[in-house]
């Protein structure tokens, strides 16, 4: 698998915020209506995120059958939207809260229905305000609690990916789709 995502040479380290939580410490998440992490979005993917070493993300999601794509198989979309997760709370680990500014995905191998998957991210080093990340996807056996773990040697790798994420002040970034979400009410 051969990806294309041009990184700068001159990237500084993405250090790990001192409050950053703990490896093995699960994360609280964006909120929990979100796409992506939510407990409460009834469509949603349900990931559940843990802190890894230095600013490193992993997930656990388990492919259910309103995922289907192609016959049997997860759709790319949700596997994207499973990257653009894990890969966006890295930003949090060095303390910087950022949205997707590109996303990329190399699909290698289908994903059946069913199967349960580990994704690991972590960042490739920041510059200015953009946070450079990478991730891989597998397949992998479910643990002792029904659900995904650590991949061992048996983990199949199914996909990787690469993020660019610009940080924001969520107040102001999501107070102004706000202002435009309430303007563009009033014209319909
Ligand atoms: C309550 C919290 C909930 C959080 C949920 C997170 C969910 C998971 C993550 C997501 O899915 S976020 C949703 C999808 N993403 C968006 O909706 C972002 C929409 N885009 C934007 O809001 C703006 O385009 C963005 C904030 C990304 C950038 O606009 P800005 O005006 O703030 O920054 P600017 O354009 O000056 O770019 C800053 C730097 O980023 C670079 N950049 C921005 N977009 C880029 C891009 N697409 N590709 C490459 N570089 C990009 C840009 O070149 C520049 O680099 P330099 O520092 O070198 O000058």
């Amino acid at each position: 698998m051969t990806a294309f995502f041009p990184v700068p040479a001159d990237l500084d380290p993405a250090d790990r915020a001192a409050a950053a939580p703990a490896p093995g410490q699960r994360l609280p998440g964006h909120g929990r209506d979100c796409y992506g992490c939510g407990p409460d979005a009834p469509h949603g993917l349900h990931l559940e995120l843990f802190a890894g070493d230095g600013v490193a993300v992993t997930a656990r999601m388990r492919v259910r059958p309103r995922f289907e794509g192609g016959p049997g198989t997860i759709h790319g979309g949700v596997l994207a939207s499973a990257f653009d997760e894990v890969m966006g709370h890295v930003p949090t680990m060095c303390g910087r809260f950022c949205v997707t500014g590109h996303l990329q995905v190399d699909f290698a191998a289908p994903v059946p229905l069913g199967v349960d998957l580990y994704l690991r991210a972590t960042a490739l080093g920041v510059q200015r305000r953009k946070v450079f990340t990478e991730a891989h996807a597998w397949i992998v056996e479910p643990g002792p609690d029904g659900i995904a773990v650590e991949p061992g040697a048996s983990g199949i790798p199914v996909a990787a990916a690469h993020g660019l994420f610009v940080q924001i002040d969520p107040a102001s970034h999501y107070g102004a789709v706000a202002a435009g979400r309430r303007s563009g009410a009033q014209k319909s």
